[in-house]
Formats: C-alpha cells, sequence, structure tokens
C-alpha cells in the first residue's frame, strides 16, 4: 500500500521503519519544513497518511490531506478539546476520513477493556477513591497525556459517582511541582509527571482506607504505537468515516 507520513520526528521514523517491514510503499514525507508538498502527485498517490505533529499542527494538516483527497490515520494529541467537533462533522457529514487514537498499541487497547470493566464494578463499592496517573518524557507537549483523558472518559462512562476529569498535579521536566490535589468529588483527578525519555506510563488507582488497588500500562518502547498506527492504515484503506481502535482490536 502507498503511505504518506505527516511528522517525520520519533513516531514518523518508526512508523517508516514498521510500514516497510510489512510490504508498504512510502510515497511521501511531510515534515515541518516542507509542508507545500501536500499539494504534490506524490502526496495524492498515497492510500493513507499517518499524521504524528503535535497538538497545535494535527488539525490543520488534517484539513491539508482532505483537501488533496487522501484519507488519514493521526496519533497526534491535544488537539480535541478545540477541534473534536470540526472533525466529528467532517468525517460524519462531508465524507472524509479519519482513524484517530491516542493510543495506537495492543496494550493499552487491552487495558482500556480492563478499565471499563473495572469502573463498573466500582459503583458498588464507593469507599474506593479513583485518580490517575500519568508519565511521560520531557519533551511531551500536552498535559494530560491523550491516553490519561480517553481512560479517564472511560472511568467517567462507567463509574456514575464521576461526571468528568481535572488535571491535578504537574512535575515537569526540571522536578518542579504545579497544580494542586484538590478535586471535586465528582472529578477524576489525573497527575501528569514528566521525566527523562519515558515513553508512556499510565496508572488507575483506587484507594480505600483498607488497601489500594492499582492498574498501570507502561510501554517499554515506541513500537507498539508505530504498529498499531500501521495496522490502523491498512484497516483505513479499506473503511470509511471516523475510525477508532474500538473498530481495529474488537473487545
Ligand atoms: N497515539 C499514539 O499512539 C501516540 C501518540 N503520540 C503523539 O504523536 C505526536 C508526535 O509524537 P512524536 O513523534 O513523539 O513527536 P516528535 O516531536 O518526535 O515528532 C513530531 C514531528 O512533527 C514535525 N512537525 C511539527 N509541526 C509540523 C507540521 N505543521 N507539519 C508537519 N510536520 C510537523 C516536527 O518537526 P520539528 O521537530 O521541527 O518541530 C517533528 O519532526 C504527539 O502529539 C504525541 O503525543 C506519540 C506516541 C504515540
Ligand atoms: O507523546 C507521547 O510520547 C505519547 N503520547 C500519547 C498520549 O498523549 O497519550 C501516547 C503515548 O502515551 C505516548
Amino acid at each position: 500500500m502507498k503511505i504518506a507520513l505527516i511528522g517525520y520526528g520519533k513516531m514518523g521514523k518508526m512508523i517508516e521503519e514498521i510500514a516497510i517491514s510489512r510490504g508498504h510503499e512510502i510515497v511521501s514525507i511531510i515534515d515541518i519544513d516542507n509542508t507545500a508538498d501536500f499539494d504534490s502527485d506524490a502526496f495524492r498517490s498515497a492510500e493513507v497518511a499517518i499524521e504524528f505533529t503535535s497538538p497545535t499542527a494535527a488539525y490543520g494538516n488534517y484539513l491539508k490531506a482532505f483537501e488533496q483527497g487522501v484519507k488519514v490515520v493521526s496519533g497526534s494529541t491535544g488537539w480535541m478539546t478545540e477541534h473534536k467537533a470540526d472533525v466529528e462533522r467532517l468525517c460524519n457529514e462531508e465524507g472524509h476520513t479519519l482513524f484517530w487514537a491516542s493510543n495506537f498499541s495492543l496494550g493499552v487497547a487491552i487495558f482500556s477493556a480492563v478499565n471499563k470493566k473495572l469502573a463498573e464494578i466500582m459503583n458498588r463499592f464507593p469507599q474506593y477513591a479513583v485518580s490517575m496517573q500519568e508519565t511521560h518524557h520531557i519533551h511531551k507537549l500536552d498535559a494530560p497525556s491523550g491516553t490519561a483523558i480517553t481512560l479517564a472518559e472511560q472511568v467517567v462512562d462507567g463509574l456514575d459517582r464521576k461526571n468528568g476529569w481535572q488535571l491535578g498535579i504537574t512535575y515537569n521536566a526540571n522536578g518542579t511541582k504545579t497544580g494542586s490535589t484538590e478535586c471535586p468529588d465528582d472529578k477524576v483527578r489525573i497527575d501528569a509527571v514528566r521525566r527523562g525519555e519515558v515513553p508512556g506510563i499510565h496508572t488507575i488507582n483506587y484507594d480505600s482506607k483498607e488497601d489500594l488497588i492499582s492498574i498501570t500500562h507502561s510501554a517499554h518502547n515506541r513500537r507498539g504505537f508505530a504498529l498499531g498506527a500501521v495496522l490502523a492504515a491498512e484497516f483505513t484503506a479499506e473503511h470509511e468515516g471516523l475510525l477508532s481502535t474500538d473498530d481495529l482490536f474488537d473487545f
């Protein structure tokens, strides 16, 4: 399959390696210094463009790819609050195709299934207070992580006593602590830690006076994300509309 890459950083390079190893051809690579290449025959020849850039660049890149009639798979995080409604309209009403996931790894898909089930169980046990923590490398631009937001939304959907999430304490790259542990009872608190080169750790805690139940997903490297993005591209070539990992990993 012909694939274009938008964003040639840590993820773009790993996706290139995995896509080639699975027999795909990279027909166009667009990074920050050659964005004019969206308007090229090479880019237009792609069946799917895989986009991993930044919170501020992602939405504009979707529009540029759609303008060229190219489907998009994207893992960029941090743009949803501002542009979710527009993306839903573009895909559900205007015929464009975007496969977006805050986390493409199989491990997080499995972890999400456990998270949803645990949240439902906890409706019967109000003595357990839920909170979350995510830890990522110091280069990460957004907090909380996209994965943490998705996991928190799953908790909110399943657990009747919560109706939203709130960013709690943030430990930034030089160890400075900002934010607060103060959090309304009806919100899930998410703490965010920025440390070294950590690829991504997400923990959900249910704490009571007697014990603590914790579930953690810890990525050892970025290969799981990159493989998931290539699998999503293979799926997207055959499907239309707004797609997600729920469509890909059928739990
Ligand atoms: N969903 C998932 O499974 C995962 C999601 N992510 C998310 O993916 C995104 C990228 O992550 P990562 O690869 O680690 O980040 P990097 O910073 O390593 O790479 C991003 C690349 O995009 C380039 N870029 C920035 N703006 C544009 C633009 N307008 N057009 C084209 N290219 C641009 C950057 O160039 P320059 O460096 O010159 O600015 C850089 O080369 C982040 O939002 C991250 O949160 C990451 C891992 C997994
Ligand atoms: O920026 C990253 O690195 C990651 N971003 C995604 C997120 O915000 O959840 C996925 C993964 O955790 C790595």
